[in-house]
């Protein structure tokens, strides 16, 4: 079973998605991760010529971890799973995101690991998951939320508070990044035979459980 998760910033995909994948018993793949894991290298080397960040990620080793009740990835073998929050990485990663090469080699080793587990199942979320990483997925789903609930998520995240200085501090990292991945992907509105969920006036338990309905579903397919 593949489960295809796609959605803006703050639309709710990584909480939602780990907690069907641990609820079923399946994997996590969080392919933002690994955008982040690869803007933290570009950093790290100070490189910045796209040729040479795409000839920095395809010499590298990316190795997200697949579990959703332990959050991880490694880059060359040094643990990042703290490092990629930074808001520098934040503010970088939509150059790597942009970067059609790094797609490329990104969506090559997301097929991957997105066939290795599929038995049981796994739950991949992201921006390009149900039109092109795994357009096949069993369930598709386009995740969505309001810009002003998705700020006001964010905001409490970063700052415990979504008051009027933590939205103007937040926007930037939500809307403007939004604005610069969606040239490379269509997450905004869903593509034929994909799902969508609006999250905006639902709990983050409710969500849950109606993505947890439409796997049900696609089992009795
Ligand atoms: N209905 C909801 N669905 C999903 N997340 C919600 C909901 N209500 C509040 N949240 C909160 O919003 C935040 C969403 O962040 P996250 O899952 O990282 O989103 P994304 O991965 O889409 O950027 C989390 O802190 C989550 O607990
Ligand atoms: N499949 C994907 C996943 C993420 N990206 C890009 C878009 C985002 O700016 C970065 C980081 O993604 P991430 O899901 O961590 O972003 P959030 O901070 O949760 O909004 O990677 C992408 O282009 N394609």
């Amino acid at each position: 079973m593949k489960i295809a998760i796609d959605g803006p910033s703050g639309s709710g995909k990584s909480s939602v998605s780990r907690a069907v994948a641990s609820r079923l018993g399946y994997a996590y793949l969080d392919t933002g991760a690994m955008y982040r894991a690869a803007c933290w290298l570009m950093l790290d080397r100070g490189v910045t010529d796209d040729d040479e960040v795409t000839a920095l990620i395809r010499s590298a080793e990316l190795e997200p971890g697949t579990d959703p009740d332990h959050e991880s990835i490694a880059v060359n073998g040094r643990d990042v799973t703290t490092a990629i929050r930074e808001d520098r990485v934040t503010s970088a990663v939509s150059k790597v995101a942009t970067n059609l090469d790094v797609r490329t080699l990104l969506i090559a080793e997301q097929r991957r690991l997105i066939a290795e587990h599929a038995e049981p199942g796994i739950v991949a979320e992201g921006r390009d998951i149900t039109t092109v990483v795994a357009p096949d997925a069993e369930v598709r789903l386009l995740l969505t939320a309001r810009e002003e609930a998705r700020l006001a998520r964010r905001a409490r995240e970063l700052h415990g508070t979504a008051d009027a200085d933590s939205l103007a501090a937040t926007r930037e990292s939500i809307v403007g990044r939004d604005a610069k991945d969606s040239t490379v992907a269509t997450f905004e509105t869903a593509s034929d035979g994909v799902h969508t969920l609006d999250s905006s006036s639902l709990t983050l338990e409710e969500t849950i459980q109606a993505v947890m309905d439409l796997v049900a579903d696609a089992h009795e397919d």
